[in-house]
């Protein structure tokens, strides 16, 4: 069979090859397999899952290594804030003395192992810039650009989109940022407080990461305060030692998800008192309801509340605008500051390169269609770790998409071996 397919990809190439060398230098490789945009956590599950039902893929990422985004934007204190068992990838379980919530060194460990294991190897610096069908030949032409902006045009009949919920940073606009004149930074490029000691810091954006930011930066005698725009909800990591996480999910098997939220409120009221006499309001929306609708994660705090109450994090109302070396709040106050550090999230970035409009939301880069069906469109297309459901949800994906692949891949094979029998000569009769 892979012979086969080996076969039809070189005549594909060839023919391809022979009409692109009368116009352009650019290289066009045909993959056999399916072609998979991203090597992250998402990207590496879905090959693993192929791999396991005999399909080669290949994997093509922008960056020069796997997981680029645990390996090279997030901090020296971040630890996976869900416990070990919900974020491990399908297929392979997390080594047994992992601690609850591993750190990032380890998740990275674990990420390069699951890699070696299923020995795959993506081809790195690898942008892909475009993406789009072909309807007459029924194949997927996926642009890409390296190091040296060389172009290279590879073509498949199945094409994974795995290129995560944070390939973007966002960073909003303000009047005055020229002005500033210190350290504006994205939490992608924040490693530890070291750099703000005795500084005068904000941060902008109190989800996970602004949260987790401020905590760091109190550690290292840096003076953080958190802008908190409109609203957010700040959960228990665990509740009496059970995870949060975990317990909700427990509890949605039995119980609607409002009486969840009813209950995850109050536990979260005994524990931290009313979170809005610290300037921090809640959302109307229950924060599973608030998750499951748009998507926003709720806080799991894991001690900057603490230091909020003790005031050593200060919490600010949203920005007017920036000034020489200060910021101007909505309320009217201004303050000093040396740097700022923007915690405003991410975004994912299909829209820009993936020339299709049915499967993908123009308004997010996200499948249109919600959670459990959005990894699949049309024609090949398929989606892994964009449902906002994290590492949890990418697992599922993957597991989706190989089986789908594995029907059509099995049903693509007889049907060349059908087609290769009339195209031969009959086999003679066997000799007496
Ligand atoms: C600080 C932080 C902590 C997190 N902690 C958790 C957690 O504890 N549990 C959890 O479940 N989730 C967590 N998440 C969510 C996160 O989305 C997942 O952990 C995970 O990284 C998702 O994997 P992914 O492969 O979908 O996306 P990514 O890890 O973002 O990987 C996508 C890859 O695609 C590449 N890429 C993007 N565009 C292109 C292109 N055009 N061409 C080629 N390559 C491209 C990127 O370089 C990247 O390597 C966290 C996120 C952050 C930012
Ligand atoms: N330990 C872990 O496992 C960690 C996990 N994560 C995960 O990583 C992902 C990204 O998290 P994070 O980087 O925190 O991004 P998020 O998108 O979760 O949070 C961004 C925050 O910035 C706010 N914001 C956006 N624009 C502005 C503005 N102009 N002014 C003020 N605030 C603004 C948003 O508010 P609003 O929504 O109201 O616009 C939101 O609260 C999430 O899935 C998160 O759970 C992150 C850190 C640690
Ligand atoms: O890290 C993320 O953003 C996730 O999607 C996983 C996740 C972390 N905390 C949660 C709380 C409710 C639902 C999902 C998550």
């Amino acid at each position: 069979m892979d012979y086969l397919k080996e076969l039809e990809g070189k005549r594909l190439h060839d023919h391809f090859e022979a009409k692109m060398a009368a116009k352009t230098t650019r290289r066009r490789i045909f993959v056999p397999g399916p072609v998979i945009v991203g090597a992250g956590p998402s990207g590496l599950a879905a090959a693993a899952c192929l791999k396991e039902k005999g399909i080669p893929s290949l994997i093509l990422e922008r960056a020069n290594c796997i997981a680029s985004l645990w390996q090279l934007k997030t901090y020296d204190r971040l630890r996976l804030h869900l416990p070990k068992h919900f974020c491990e990838l399908i297929l392979m379980p997390f080594p047994s003395d992992f601690p609850t919530y591993p750190t990032k060194q380890q998740f990275l460990a674990y990420l390069n192992a699951y890699a070696e294991h299923f020995d795959l190897k993506p081809v790195f610096n690898m942008t892909v810039v475009s993406a789009r069908f072909d309807s007459r030949c029924g194949l997927w032409f996926v642009k890409t650009l390296g190091l040296k902006n060389e172009e290279t045009e590879y073509v498949c009949q199945w094409l994974i989109v795995a290129t995560g919920e944070n390939a973007e940073e966002v960073v909003p606009e303000f009047e005055g940022v020229d002005e500033f004149g210190g350290p504006i930074l994205h939490t992608s490029s924040y490693k530890s407080g070291e750099l703000f000691r005795g500084k005068k810091v904000l941060v902008v954006g109190c989800g996970n990461s602004g949260m987790e930011v401020c905590l760091d930066l109190c550690n290292y005698n840096a003076s953080p305060s958190l802008v908190v725009k409109d609203s957010v909800h700040i959960l228990p990591q665990e509740i009496l030692g059970i995870s949060t996480f975990g317990l909700s999910i427990w509890l949605l098997k039995w119980f609607p998800m409002r009486l969840v939220d009813h209950f995850l409120l109050l536990v979260s009221r005994l524990m931290f008192g009313d979170t809005a006499q610290f300037g921090i309001n809640r959302p109307e929306r229950g924060p599973l309801e608030l998750k499951s609708m748009t998507g926003k994660t709720p806080v799991l705090d894991i001690g900057t509340l603490a230091k909020i109450k003790t005031g050593h994090i200060r919490v600010c109302k949203a920005i007017k605008q920036l000034k020489h070396q200060a910021v101007e709040f909505i309320d009217g106050k201004v303050e000093h500051f040396d740097a700022i550090i923007f915690a405003t999230g991410y975004k994912s970035n299909v829209t820009s390169w993936l020339k299709e409009t049915n499967m993908f939301s123009e308004k997010n880069g996200l499948p249109r269609k919600p959670f459990p069906n959005g990894w699949k469109g049309e024609c090949g297309l398929y989606s892994v770790g964009l449902t906002q459901r994290g590492l949890l949800g990418a697992s599922l994906d993957a597991r989706r998409i190989a089986e789908d692949i594995e029907h059509s891949w099995k049903a693509e094979a007889t049907h060349f071996m059908a087609f290769t029998a009339c195209a031969l000569p009959p086999t003679p009769p066997p000799q007496p």
